[in-house]
């Protein structure tokens, strides 16, 4: 039986309490036997920060080097509002995507058949919805350098962020979208604001290049990234595969997080190029969600966009489809149920915790393997 080695990094938040139904889930798992799952534990985010004064130490992040997937929770909240900010909670998500090399961050969008209702949009919008962006997660404006705020002569300040693409940053995270595509409707919608970024002009540019020269069976379009979001929440379904840069990514997807019903329903895979003489990478799995602050330690989160996240680790890091897809099918029969988390309620509906949701995958685990 392969061993897998994972660090799990709960951080802030909602972030312990829905990594603590993940822990159940990956429990259950090594039991079946689907593979011997070695866990280790570390802190990221505010947690690290009251720890060790760092949003994630070198100790954790030579762990996170280690491990064949990092299942992470969620960082932030308003007690960290005045640390200084290299040392803020989301610069140690920052610094694992960054250090880890997972330029690429898959995030699908799915809508539950039990959960058209819960969106806040009408049925028919959602109904069957499946897309899945592509958001490219190492670059751009999150990363690109000069990144400060100056003081001027007349005493004003000036801030300046710096968008920032190489040719070969965008070669890759469009060859992922196409691949993905390919094995899915077949459909790629590349989402840039060249009307005004001249980061827009070349990523169109290399997009282009990549889709005639590789991917030319592969339907591409270009879509500026302000008309995508409109797009989005018009008519989703004319989408399959999205692919776009951090920032616009980073937007898109909390817009698709409504399309199903919560950003509590969003997983997301963070992945590195695969290492050709191991057929391995670098894998970070995170919910799309924060931490929440609203809702922290009153046991309500939705725990389903971090288990899904472990599903995703399952289908990507192991290569263990069933289990990927009993675990998917456990939620959508849970959702089919009537159970539901506060975020996602609707009429008729059986409202339940955190901990009650987890153990009700599970119960319906045991059900599926019989
Ligand atoms: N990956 C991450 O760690 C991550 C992602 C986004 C935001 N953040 C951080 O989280 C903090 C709060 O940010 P925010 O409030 O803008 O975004 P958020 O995602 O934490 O919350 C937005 C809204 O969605 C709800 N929500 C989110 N996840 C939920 C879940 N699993 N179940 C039920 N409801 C859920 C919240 O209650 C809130 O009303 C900030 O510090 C932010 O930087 C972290
Ligand atoms: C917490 C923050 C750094 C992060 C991002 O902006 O990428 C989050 O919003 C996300 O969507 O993963
Ligand atoms: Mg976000």
């Amino acid at each position: 039986m392969a061993t897998h080695k994972l660090l799990i990094l709960p951080g802030d938040g909602i972030g312990p309490e829905v990594m603590a139904e993940v822990e159940k889930v990956v429990a259950w798992f090594g039991k079946q036997g689907v593979a011997a799952f070695e866990t280790e534990r570390g802190l990221v985010g505010g947690s690290a920060y009251d720890a060790h004064g760092e949003a994630i130490s070198n100790g954790d992040m030579a762990l996170a080097q280690a491990a064949d997937a990092v299942l992470f929770g969620a960082v932030g909240g308003p007690k960290w509002a005045d640390v200084p900010y290299s040392k803020r909670p989301e610069a140690g998500l920052l610094r694992l995507r960054k250090d880890l090399g997972l330029f690429a961050n898959l995030r699908p969008a799915i809508c539950f058949p039990a959960l058209a209702a819960a969106s806040s949009l009408k049925p028919e919008v959602v109904e069957g919805l499946d897309i899945l962006i592509v958001r490219e997660l190492t670059g751009g404006v999150y990363f690109g350098e000069p990144k400060e705020i100056v003081t001027l002569e007349d005493g004003q300040q000036r801030a300046v962020d710096t968008q920032l693409y190489t040719t070969s940053e965008i070669e890759r995270i469009t060859r992922v979208a196409f691949e993905l595509a390919k094995t899915r409707r077949n459909k790629v919608s590349s989402a840039e604001k060249h009307n005004v970024m001249r980061s827009g002009v070349l990523w169109k540019q290399v997009v282009t290049r990549v889709h005639k020269a590789e991917f030319p069976e592969v339907e591409l379009e270009h879509v500026l990234a302000d008309n995508c979001a409109m797009q989005l929440v018009r008519w989703p379904k004319q989408y399959d595969v999205i692919v776009c840069d951090n920032l616009f990514g980073d937007i898109l997807s909390d817009v698709a997080a409504m399309l199903t019903g919560s950003l509590g329903m969003l997983p997301s895979a963070s992945l590195g190029a695969e290492d050709p003489a191991t057929g391995k990478r670098k894998a970070l799995y995170e919910p799309v969600h924060g931490s929440a602050p609203d809702i922290a330690g009153k046991g309500a989160a939705n725990p389903i966009a971090t288990i899904s996240s472990f599903s995703m680790a399952l289908r990507y890091s192991f290569k263990a489809i069933e289990a990927a897809d009993m675990l998917d099918k456990a939620v959508t029969n849970v959702l089919a149920s009537g159970l539901r988390t506060a975020d996602i309620k609707s009429d008729n509906t059986h409202v339940v915790g955190t901990a009650a949701m987890g153990d009700a995958i599970i119960k319906e685990l045991q059900h599926l393997a019989g």
